[in-house]
């Protein structure tokens, strides 16, 4: 008989033991946890709640991820401290020496219940490039698309309700299977803003052409078009792990979810094996064990310092005569050491590798019609908003949904030599740019439309390390923005083909007046550069800070298996599992990657 509801949640204050224990309700912690639930007694623990209650519209309506303001970057954010984690940088020396805010989902769907719902899949290149660095065949593009497709359904284009003949997605359905269940709801948007279709024009009239495969086969670069997103098309409202994963869980298995619950220090004992979490729920602390496997699955800031400070024990050989619990962790040796921590596992690699593409703009004043101007002009909100809730579409029904993706052409590739050779090290069907189209409001009732330059080959690195041995201290998070000089060659030469962009005939037809931004003041390389620099934003697609990686590789932190080097029974899956930022947006990537590790621990391995 089905079990209540409410029996799903586990109740604060009381140890508990399970199979498998995941740390980190987000993207991929629900992922693995409602696949493992399919067989084993699994525990979930979240910081957050439920987004729908904590965030309101502004999570489950596709339009508002695009303007929330909690996706702000400045240091001074509006704060949405239910559903966000305030995270703030260090200061970057190579973007204006400012601190940055980089919202990160605190909440069951972790950041696939804040982002705005890009969903595609990486080149094929990018995937033979992780199964060589860890040197494990199962990477190769051909035997992860099952966990691709395991992961999500697809519902076709509605080309009645998109009204846009120009924006017809082309498509390969072969690249998805319906048939094997997937949660996750895959589709594209109900409709297209009209800025974003005349830029698309421009984006093919500058040599992309619409990809005649989509963007889910494996081939990106070179191709404009009409991409996924992460959007249930009934009502057209977010799809995240939680509305997919979670969901079929609490119907389907006796997962037991413990929300508003901080994981603070993974327990160890003698032999090293991770033994369960000790964690807190508002001040309550209590102990939830793993028979089996502790995940980490707490994304690309969290999962590395939870690593990092790392666990407690009383059965290890105490160093230096002291007894019974003392701090370990997982990490570079120095900074747990600066922080009072006993090293459990030495691996520098510990959040380290931080790969952050970063993105700039440039923009435009436009006379089309645009979201912004149909939902300030109360003469449009109105039906703009019943045909959301009448028909699930409408500007209120679509977070943006076009992608293009390409090497920059030679003509333009006036490179160092150092950069040009640095770059030649990536497969070649890695693009270097990704360009991304932001009509957003301007001053009485204008659109300005932004084109925007995505890094995808990134060579600065930036790192998370740890201010106290407690999860309840902030990381320190270096972004490593534009520490590398080559990324600001790339991104200058990124800039110009904007302007490329912005002069077509297509972009013309509808630009009014000068460039807004930068502006005709800046010309030279130097004077881009400066521009850069100071209006440089992250795209959130932060990555790879406890990498995967071979033994051999000293700054690997783990095996293909996502188990941690060093110790038994822990692996971390999430976005910081990756060996680097898969060129585009990764959630399609993070959804995969859970499926692979949550078979292969269900087949044992
Ligand atoms: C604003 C924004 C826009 C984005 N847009 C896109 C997009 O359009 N397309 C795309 O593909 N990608 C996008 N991304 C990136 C993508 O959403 C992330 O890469 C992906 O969701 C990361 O998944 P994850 O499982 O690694 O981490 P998360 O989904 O962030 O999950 C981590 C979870 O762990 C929890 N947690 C952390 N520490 C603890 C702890 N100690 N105890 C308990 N719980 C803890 C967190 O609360 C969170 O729920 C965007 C991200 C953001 C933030």
């Amino acid at each position: 008989s089905q079990r209540l509801r409410s029996s799903a949640f586990g109740v604060p204050g009381i140890d508990a033991s399970f199979d498998y224990v995941v740390v980190g309700g987000g993207t991929a912690g629900l992922t693995i946890a409602a696949r493992l639930a399919e067989t084993a007694s699994v525990a979930v623990i979240e910081a957050g709640g439920f987004y729908q209650m904590d965030n309101g519209n502004l999570s489950v309506v596709p339009r508002n991820s695009l303007v929330q303001g909690v996706i702000s970057n400045a240091e001074a954010f509006p704060p949405q401290p239910l559903v966000d984690w305030g995270l703030v940088s260090e200061p970057q020396p190579g973007a204006g020496n400012l601190r940055y805010h980089y919202a990160q989902g605190k909440t069951l769907g972790g950041s696939s219940a804040l982002n705005t719902m890009g969903f595609h899949r990486g080149p094929k290149g990018a995937y033979e490039r992780w199964a060589e660095l860890v040197g494990d065949q199962s990477f190769t593009w051909d035997n992860l698309l099952p966990f691709f497709k395991k992961s999500c359904n697809l519902t076709p284009p509605d080309l009645e309700k998109r009204q846009a003949a120009n924006a017809t997605p082309v498509y390969d359905p072969r690249a998805f299977d319906n048939a094997l269940g997937g949660p996750l709801q895959v589709s594209w948007a109900n409709w297209v803003d009209p800025t974003v279709i005349w830029i698309a024009k421009a984006l093919e009239q500058i040599g992309l052409p619409i990809s005649p495969t989509g963007f889910n086969s494996g081939i990106i670069t070179g191709y404009s078009g009409w991409g996924t997103s992460t959007i249930d098309p009934t009502h057209a409202t977010r799809s995240s792990s939680q509305t997919s994963f979670l969901e079929k869980a609490l119907d389907e298995t006796e997962i037991i979810v413990y929300p508003n619950t901080q994981g603070m220090k993974v327990l160890f004992d003698s032999s090293k094996k991770a033994t369960g979490v000790s964690v807190s729920t508002a001040g309550l602390e209590y102990t939830i064990s793993a028979t089996k496997e502790v995940i980490v699955s707490a994304g690309v800031f969290h999962s590395p310092q939870l690593l990092m400070v790392s666990g407690k024990s009383s059965g290890l050989d105490p160093p230096e005569g002291r007894i019974a619990h003392f701090e370990l962790g997982i990490g570079p040796q120095d900074t747990l050491q600066s922080n009072g921590i006993t090293v459990v596992s030495d691996l520098p690699g510990v959040g380290q590798n931080l790969w952050d593409p970063i993105f700039m703009l440039v923009t435009n004043q436009v006379n089309t019609p645009s979201g912004p101007s149909i939902l300030m002009d109360p003469a449009t909100s109105g039906p703009a908003l019943a045909d959301y809730l009448d028909n699930a579409s409408g500007p209120y029904s679509s977070a943006g949904g076009h992608f293009s993706f390409e090497k920059i052409p030679d003509s333009m590739r006036n490179f160092t030599s150092s950069t040009a050779s640095a770059l030649a090290e990536f497969p070649a069907d890695w693009p270097e740019i990704e360009y991304d189209i932001a009509p957003f409001p301007g001053p009485d009732n204008a659109v300005i439309g932004g084109i925007g330059a995505t890094l995808t080959t990134l060579f600065s690195r930036g790192s998370v390390s740890i201010a106290s041995s407690s999860m309840a201290t902030q990381p320190l998070i270096d972004l490593g923005w534009l520490s590398n000089p080559a990324d600001v060659e790339i991104l200058v030469a990124a800039f110009k083909r904007c302007r490329q962009l912005w002069n077509t005939d297509a972009a013309n037809s509808i630009k009014v007046g000068p460039e807004l931004v930068p502006g005709a003041t800046v010309q030279t390389d130097e004077e881009i550069a400066t521009y850069i620099r100071s209006n440089l934003y992250q795209i959130f697609h932060a990555s790879a800070t406890c990498a995967m990686g071979k033994s051999s590789d000293p700054m690997a932190v783990l095996d293909s298996g996502a188990r941690v080097y060093g110790v038994q029974g822990l692996r971390v899956v999430d976005a910081s599992s990756f060996p680097f930022a898969i060129p585009g947006h990764p959630q399609a990537s993070v959804y995969m990657l859970a499926e692979k590790i949550a078979d292969a621990i269900k087949k044992g391995n």
